[in-house]
Parts: structure tokens; sequence; C-alpha cells
């Protein structure tokens, strides 16, 4: 809904009122169209002012409509009126204006934002682009290059870059209604053909042809298979290079594929489910609404290790005082070093000043006695994380957090280690964790909702996407890769190369393809976990008895490699080759093939040619079902848990929306279909047996990914 209201005697004022972000929803819309006429045809109104309600002005079209039929009044013809009345329409800007929020106002003549104001056409993150104008007013009013760079990033701009840009005319730092009520009085009555930005043309560009396939060539390579930043380069090239009439029709056109994209769907879901995961539960039934976090003022990090570094900078930066804790003195100067080296590079970037003062260096753990939390992020191992939990209950005041940043230990040990394991949860943090979105906190079952809810209040403060996560080897994410390693190891040995394995993920969207990410993340990692389940062997036998480890086949490659020394960047030998020990290009390895096809003589396997559908269909379908069974033990509330998991922490790319979305897309019986075909062909492989909730689903009729939280209550209640 819009409110109209006369102030001033002769300023009509046009409140957008529909909380929480003054969406444009079909109401807003219908009232902004009634409130334009009526200040227009009243003759005692000389000016207009639009704003939006609760220090808002309007976060753009109202995305939850676009799943439904659209219906009511259209935001082009709304944006048409506003900027063609014979009257000065101003915005009045605080908050955000966002998307169609923005394109309001640029359809307004003039613009006054408040200092803390943020604006962008951030249309592109959700698989579309601005398309109620926006990518033909936008170039016209700050440059084809300026516009390039706001709707192909969809990065929001503050109140000082928009002024400087020429987005806003001003910007104030008291009400922005009130400075915009006193504005349009002091510009009723001047001409406003100036001021109708679809009446001008785009300012002069030298070279527009170069600029625009630069422009092009680097999304292309920035955006791994999506859409909607290509079709953003082509509306500003239309906005460049066509009238405008023209341009908006071009406009309209690569909206329309945009719009029914699966690719804006998967977007879109993302942006719903990183909200959804806030409104956590646990199975005990608490939830983030009923459950309190406590205050965070002081808290302390144990281990100053390249997870420590990064966490204590993590929190250093949202204005915490961090003690950080290291026993071995060389270590702890030199992770000060670090530490610092961090903070300055961060604030440079971010125009702040470094927060070097919030941080105090010890080496006795006694000096954590008064914080609120601490994170302990020692070395991967029981013993010495149960002996500083230990340490850490007798030292620390009553009520402290014992949070631990383990990546793969049982959490609810390490609680029962302590007097209170209700004040104990997992943070696991993912490297480099100043940099990372992602944060899995993993909840026992005597963690207290009030420690779970300290946790995700603490997360979102960092800026984290906080996942809330149930206890169990790996959690999710990694329980989640491990199939997918898996996997790509057994096409090694039927014939792939680790070039065809990258090249299909890199082509679905990933960074970077399995084995690169094991080259960058060191293959000794994985190797000392197998060492500690006793998978490891000596590699001398042969056949597939020896492929064989506890009942399942296993793929030795992995250890072989480390065997050889071949850790991956840091010793310049993994999957690839790279010049130097630390180098960061990976070039195919001649050894590595000769190896593969000794290995596979070794084992008597026949290399067969292998195509990217398979690559893609085991190594995804495989940590799907692994999403499945994680969802079915309730160690994850929802898909989008899972998600959000995947997509912030796991590079899956975002356009395809996170795994479970992915699977609803691809369709849940095809998904266990290929299962149980790949599972007849490989039955010594336990995960591709398709589990049980993925059957289920699919036997009650593959309900929508929404539906899903509902239908696995009921099958459960049918259990
Ligand atoms: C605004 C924010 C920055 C606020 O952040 P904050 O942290 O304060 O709050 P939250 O993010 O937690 O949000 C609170 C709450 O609000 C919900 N919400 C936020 N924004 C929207 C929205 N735009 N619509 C609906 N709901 C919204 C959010 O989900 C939270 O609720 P929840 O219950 O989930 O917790 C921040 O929220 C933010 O960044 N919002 C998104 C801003 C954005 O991306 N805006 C762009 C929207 S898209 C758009 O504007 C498109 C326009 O360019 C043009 C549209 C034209 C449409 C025409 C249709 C053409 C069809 C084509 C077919 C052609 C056919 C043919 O012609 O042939």
């Amino acid at each position: 809904m819009a409110e109209y209201n006369r102030v001033s005697e002769c300023v009509g004022v046009i409140t957008l009122r529909n909380p929480p972000v003054n969406a444009l929803s079909a109401a807003v819309r219908q009232g902004i169209v009634d409130a334009v006429q009526r200040a227009l045809s009243d003759p005692n109104v000389k000016s207009v002012v639009i704003c939006g309600q609760n220090g808002i002005f309007c976060g753009g079209a109202d995305i939850k409509e676009f799943g439904s039929n659209m219906t009511g009044h259209p935001l082009i013809p709304m944006i048409h009126a506003i900027e063609s009345a014979n009257k000065p329409v101003v915005a009045a800007i605080e908050g955000s204006a966002l998307g169609g929020g923005l394109e309001l106002a640029l359809g307004c003549h003039y613009r006054i934002a408040h200092s803390k104001a943020r604006l962008g056409l951030p249309e592109v993150s959700l698989g579309l682009l601005p398309a109620a104008g926006g990518s033909q007013r936008l170039p016209r009013l700050i440059g084809v290059p300026a516009a390039l760079n706001l709707i192909t990033t969809g990065r929001h701009v503050t109140a000082a870059e928009a002024l400087q840009l020429g987005i806003v005319d001003q910007v104030t730092d008291h009400n922005t209604v009130d400075a915009a009520v006193k504005f349009a009085l002091s510009v009723a009555g001047r001409s406003l053909d100036p001021r109708r930005i679809s009446t001008h043309p785009c300012p002069q560009q030298p070279d527009l042809d170069a600029l625009f396939e630069e422009v092009m060539q680097k999304v292309r390579q920035s955006a791994r298979g999506a859409i909607a930043p290509i079709a953003c380069v082509q509306a500003v090239r239309a906005a460049a290079t066509l009238p405008y009439a023209q341009g908006m029709e071009r406009e309209r056109e690569l909206m329309a594929t945009l719009f029914t994209s699966g690719q804006a769907r998967a977007l879109q879901y993302c942006f719903f489910a990183e909200r959804a995961v806030g409104r956590w539960r646990m199975p005990s039934g608490a939830r983030w609404d009923t459950s309190k976090s406590r205050p965070v003022h002081k808290a302390a990090v144990i281990g100053l290790g390249t997870m420590g570094r990064g966490i204590t900078v993590a929190l250093a930066q949202t204005g915490l005082s961090v003690i950080a804790v290291e026993t071995q003195e060389k270590q702890l100067m030199e992770a000060k070093q670090a530490i610092s080296g961090m903070l300055e590079r961060g604030a440079k970037r971010r125009g702040v000043a470094p927060a070097l003062d919030g941080v105090i260096y010890s080496q006795n753990i006694q000096a954590v006695a008064d914080v609120d939390l601490v994170i302990e992020a020692v070395f991967e191992d029981i013993a010495l994380k149960t002996k500083v939990f230990q340490q850490l209950s007798a030292v620390c005041k009553p009520g402290t957090l014992l949070c631990t940043n383990t990546s793969a230990l049982d959490v609810d040990q390490l609680a029962s280690e302590t007097p209170n394991p209700e004040l104990v949860v997992g943070m696991h943090f993912f490297a480099p964790a100043h940099v990372m979105k992602l944060l899995e906190v993993v909840y026992g079952p005597r963690s207290s909702p009030q420690a779970v809810a300290t946790a995700m209040q603490l997360g979102k403060k960092m800026g984290k996407a906080s996942v809330a996560v149930g206890n169990c080897r790996g959690f999710v994410g990694n329980r989640m890769l491990k199939p997918y390693i898996e996997e790509a190891f057994f096409l090694l040995e039927e014939g792939a190369t680790p070039e065809l394995v990258d090249q299909a993920l890199e082509e679905f969207g990933f960074p970077m393809g399995v084995f690169r990410m094991s080259d960058l993340s060191g293959l000794d990692v994985g190797w000392r976990v197998r060492k500690g389940d006793g998978l490891v062997e000596p590699g001398t036998a042969s056949g597939r008895f020896a492929r064989i480890r506890q009942g399942r086949r296993y793929s030795p490659l992995g250890d072989l490699l480390c065997e050889e020394g071949r850790f991956g960047q840091k010793t310049g030998r993994g999957w690839y080759q790279y010049d130097k020990p630390g180098s960061r290009v990976a070039r195919s390895d001649p050894w590595l093939h000769s190896f593969l096809g000794a290995y596979r003589a070794q084992h008597g396997l026949v290399a067969r040619r292998i195509d990217h559908q398979e690559v893609l269909e085991r190594c995804l379908y495989a940590l799907i079902n692994e999403g499945f069974h994680i969802l079915d033990d309730g160690i994850a509330a929802g898909p989008e848990d899972i998600d959000v998991i995947y997509v912030s922490g796991y590079g899956w790319p975002r356009h395809r929306g996170g795994p479970m979305f992915y699977a609803n897309m691809v369709g849940l019986a095809k998904v266990l279909e290929r299962l149980e075909h790949y599972q007849q062909l490989h039955p010594e492989v336990p995960h591709l047996q398709p589990s049980s909730l993925l059957r289920r689903l699919v036997a009650s009729g593959s309900p929508p990914i929404h539906k899903w939280g509902e239908a696995i209550k009921k099958l459960h209640s049918q259990l």
C-alpha cells in the first residue's frame, strides 16, 4: 500500500507501506499509481515526495510475487507516469533503494539520500536484470562504464558513492523526508525536461565496442555459466546504442528469457534459503524465536594456527575484544604479526581503522578467565582438544560458552569432558576463516538452545552464513563431500583423468574441480583421516580385493600419491604439477597419467571412455544422496540448510541453487533412477545405494522442495 498526505500546504508526500522492506507488491504499485494521480490532479500541490516507512525507501519488486501469476498495475508504466509528471517528484531515500526501488527513484526527477542509505541494482544476484527501465536509465545518468559495473555485479553503493557517481542529487545527515520536502519546494515550477533521464542520450564513450567486448569477456569468465550477468551487459549495450524505446524493448526481451529460467528460480531460492536458515530449529523442539542468546563482549581463541588466526581476525573485525592464546612463544609472535597484517589489510579495504587494539595476545590459558565465549582451534587431535576443554572448564567464569572449531571430531565427546556440556557447541569455520562466508554451528544432544542461539547470533554478527546442524561425522558439508571425492577416485580407476573430472565439474559451475581443490587443500589432510580410520595399507597388493576395505570399495590412489610425497600445491606435485612448491597454476602431469596406467594394469582394470555426464551423475548424485541421509537423520533441519552450506562454503554454483535444489530441478525420480543404475554396476559402493528418504519422496509423488519439510514429517510419522 502507499499512503498519501499533503505537507507544507503544497507538497504531496507518498509513503510506501509494506513491511519489512516496502517491496513493490501489487498493492503498493496500485497505491503509488493512485497517489500520484491524486497529487497531479490537486492544483494546490506543486511538487511531490516519495518515501518509504520505517526508515527504508524500497527493497525492490516483491520477489515473492515472481513465483506466481503476476497481476496488478505493472511497474514500467507506473515509473513512466512519474517521470512524465508535470510536477517535480523527489525520491527521499533512507535505508535501501534496491532493484525496482532504485528504478522507481530513477523515474523521479530528483533523488535525496540519507548518508547511511545504500543503493543498487542487485537483480543479477536473483538471476534477473533491472527490467523496470533500470538498465536503460542508469547508463544514461552515470555513463556506461559505471552502470555496467553496478548492474553486472549488483553491488550496493553508499550514499556518498551514489552522490559522486551522480545517482543522487543531495545527501543529508538529517531527516531525509524533511530535506526532500524542502528541496521539492525549492524546485517547484522549474522545467522538468532536463530531469527526465529517459530522454537523455548516454554520455559519450570512446571505443564503445572495445569496452563492451572487454566487459563481456570478463563477465563470461566470472559468471561460470550464469546467464544473468551476460544479459545485463546486453541490456546496457542496448541503452548505449539504441533509442530509449527500443532499449526498453530489448530490456523486456532479455528479462523474458531470464524471468522463467531455472537459474533465476535457483538464485531466488538461495535468497530466501539464506534467510530461512536463520530461523533454526533443533530436533528437541528448541527454536530461534524461543531461545535467547547471551551477550558476547569478550571472546577468546585458543590455538593460533591458520584457523585460529582467521577466527581471531573475524571476531576482532566485529568489534569484540579478543584474547588470542598460543602456548609456544615463537608461534605466538608469528601469529601476532600475521593477524595484525590481516587486520590492517582488511581495514584498508573497508576504509576503517584496524582493530589492532581489540586483540590481546597471551601464552597463558588463564588469560581467558573472564571471557564470555571461547573458540578452541588447536590441532585436530581428540586427546589435545579434550585436555584444552578440561583446562577451559577449570579456568573460565561460570556460564562461558565453550566452542570447538573441529571439522571432524565428536562435539558431544568433547562436551562430555566438561562439567557443563550444555555450554558446548561446535563452531566449524572454513579456511580462511575471516573470508569464508560459511559457519556450521554444531549442536550435540546436550547443547542448550541458549548456546546454539549465542553461536548463531555471533556468526550473524561476523557476517557469516550460519547454519545450525546436528553432530555427526563430518557434520553436513564434509559428510556429503566424502562420497563425492570417493566417486572421483573411482572414476580415475575406471579410465578418467583428473583433467576430465575437473573440467566436467568446472563446466557445471564449481570454481575448482575436485582434484584441483584437493591439490589446494593438501592431499595429506585426507590421508591422515584415512590412516586414522585404519583404511591405509601398504600399496603392494593387487586385484579387486586389494581395493575392498572394511567391506566396501576403496581407492588407495590418494594414499599412493601421498606415499610419493605428492601433497598438492605445497609440494609442487599432486594430481597436477606446479612450477614450484606453493605455485597455484596447475599443469597436466604426464607422470600422473602413466602412474594411473600402471595402477590400472596392476589391478587388472581396463580403462573405458567416461563422459562428463557420468562424472556429474556419479559425483553429484552420490553427494546429494548423502544429503537425503542427512535430512532423514535430522542432522539438517531442511534442504535449505544443506544448500546454504554448499553454496556458501563448498563452491556449489549459486545459480544452481545448492545440491538439494538441484536434485529437485533434475527431478527426484531421475536422481533415484540414476543412483539405482550405478548401484547395480557398483554393488560394493554403499553410498550409491539410494537413501530411503529419497525413495519415500519419489513414492509420495516427488513433492517440490518447499514441501519436503512437510513430507519428511509425514513420512517419519508413518514409520
Ligand atoms: C532490503 C534488504 C537490504 C534488507 O536487508 P535486511 O537484512 O534488513 O532484511 P532481510 O534481508 O532479512 O529481509 C527482511 C525480510 O524481507 C524479505 N525481503 C527482502 N527483500 C524483499 C523483496 N524485494 N521482495 C520480497 N521480500 C523481500 C526477506 O525475504 C525477509 O523476509 P524473510 O521472511 O525471508 O525473512 C535485503 O532484504 C535485500 O537485499 N533485499 C533484496 C533486494 C533486491 O534484490 N531487490 C531486487 C528485487 S528484483 C527487482 O526489483 C526487479 C525489478 O528490476 C524489475 C521488475 C520488473 C518485473 C517485471 C516482470 C516482468 C516479467 C517478464 C516476463 C515478460 C513476459 C513477456 O513480456 O513476454
